[in-house]
């Protein structure tokens, strides 16, 4: 019996090893992932069924909802909607990044995406922080202003 028991104990260990591979690279090219519109998430937003996006990516949290630190009630109010901008304005930690995988089941539609156009990155850039270029430009000129006030400092007392 040996050889042939082996035989096919082989090729079955074989054949599951290749689906599992199979699975993987399928997975790993992301053939598998679905897409969901705004509007296809908008109906799922009620205690039994909850879906919110976060970073253009959908979660269903229906089994999360009553495990939420911050409570049941605020992801109901984002239920159906993206709620990147909450999740982001209560700074939650990587520990709360992380559980996000467990729920994740899609990407958001590419239409209904915002993306940040040059114009909003120009004007998120010069806002009350200062634009980028003023941070170096103004220790320039102090630099500058100094070095003249130094020249005529040190002339001053060479020729008196
Ligand atoms: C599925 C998505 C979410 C996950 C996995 C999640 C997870 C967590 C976790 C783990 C905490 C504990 C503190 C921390 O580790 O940061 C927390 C706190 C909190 N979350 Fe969320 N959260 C989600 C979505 C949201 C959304 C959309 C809001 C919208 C307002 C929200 C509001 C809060 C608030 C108010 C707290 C309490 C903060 C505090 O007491 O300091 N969360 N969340």
């Amino acid at each position: 019996m040996g050889e042939g028991m082996k035989d096919a104990i082989n090729k079955r260990d074989s054949a599951s090893a290749t689906n599992t591979n199979r699975e993987e690279s399928s997975e790993a090219a992301g053939e598998s992932v679905e897409y969901y519109t705004l509007e296809e998430i908008r109906v799922h937003n009620m205690s039994g069924d909850t879906w919110l996006v976060i970073h253009d990516k959908v979660y269903n949290i229906t089994r999360f909802l009553e495990e939420h630190p911050g409570g049941e009630e605020v992801l109901l109010e984002q239920a159906g909607t993206d709620a990147t901008e909450s999740f982001e304005d209560v700074g939650h930690s990587t520990d709360a990044r992380e559980m996000l995988q467990q729920y994740y089941i899609g990407e958001l539609h590419m239409d209904d995406r915002k993306n940040m156009k040059p114009k909003e990155v120009f004007a998120a850039n010069s806002g009350s922080s200062g634009g980028t270029w003023t941070t170096w430009l103004i220790p320039a000129i102090a630099t500058a202003i100094i070095g003249i006030l130094l020249r005529y400092y040190v002339f001053d007392h060479k020729s008196s």
